[in-house]
């Protein structure tokens, strides 16, 4: 066993975060954006969040929020993160995280090198920075494709703050993507699904241990 952190993304039922919550993982992800196969309504995330057992962290990822939709879910959830998961600025990143007083990881989307630089910007205001494929041009969600970049791009790199890394990730990838990176802290969520939304607890099992061991 290792100290790897594992963040389970897109939950949508309490069986999913009782699984999430016996395989080990350190985060629980809700999704809050509206062409998401795992979008939750406020109400739906309120249920899930109250379920989770203590230490279980509880993270909303949301795309491009205003704060009036911020405001709802904050005053609606109980949470202990919050995902930023658009083209959210640094300066954008800064106010959300003063205004609620939440954690704040930004998800920043990687293809080439260049977009690297990204990675530091975001990583003078964020609490922590999530590292994720970049969606192909056109597609549908900003994250959630099951798709990853070359991992030895971000291998042996160093950022200001504590990183996540995303993508494509799965039970039989998952240890070398950590072997390559040196990542402390993984997320998943299509792959740990047995159909888009749909979470399969021996699969988040599987990948928990993948990671860990
Ligand atoms: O999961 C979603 O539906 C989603 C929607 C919009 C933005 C991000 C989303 N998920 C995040 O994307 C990455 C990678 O997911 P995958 O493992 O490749 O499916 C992960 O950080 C999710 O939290």
């Amino acid at each position: 066993m290792t100290d790897i952190r594992v963040k389970i993304c897109g939950l949508r039922t309490e069986a999913d975060v009782a699984a999430v919550a016996a395989a080990g993982a350190a985060y629980a992800g809700f999704v809050f954006f509206a062409k998401s196969p795992r979008n939750l309504t406020i109400a739906q995330a309120a249920t899930l969040a109250l379920a989770a057992p203590p230490g279980l962290a509880k993270v909303a990822l949301v795309v491009d929020a205003d704060d009036d939709t911020l405001d709802a879910i904050v005053g609606g959830v109980p949470l202990d993160m919050l995902q930023l998961h658009g083209h959210e600025s640094p300066d954008r990143v800064a106010e959300i995280r003063a205004r609620y007083g939440l954690p704040v990881m930004k998800a920043v989307g990687v293809a080439d090198e260049g977009d690297l630089a990204a990675l530091f910007d975001y990583s003078t205001v964020a609490d922590q920075i999530l590292i994720d494929a970049k969606p192909p041009k056109g597609a549908a969600l900003p994250g959630g494709n099951g798709l990853s970049f070359d991992w030895r791009l971000v291998a042996q790199r160093r950022w200001l703050r504590p990183w996540m890394l995303a993508g494509g990730l799965t039970p039989d990838n998952v240890a070398e993507a950590i072997r390559l990176t040196n990542a402390r802290q993984v997320d998943v969520s299509s792959g740990v699904e047995s159909a888009p939304g749909v979470k399969d607890a021996a699969r988040i099992t599987a990948f928990v241990k993948a990671a860990q061991a």
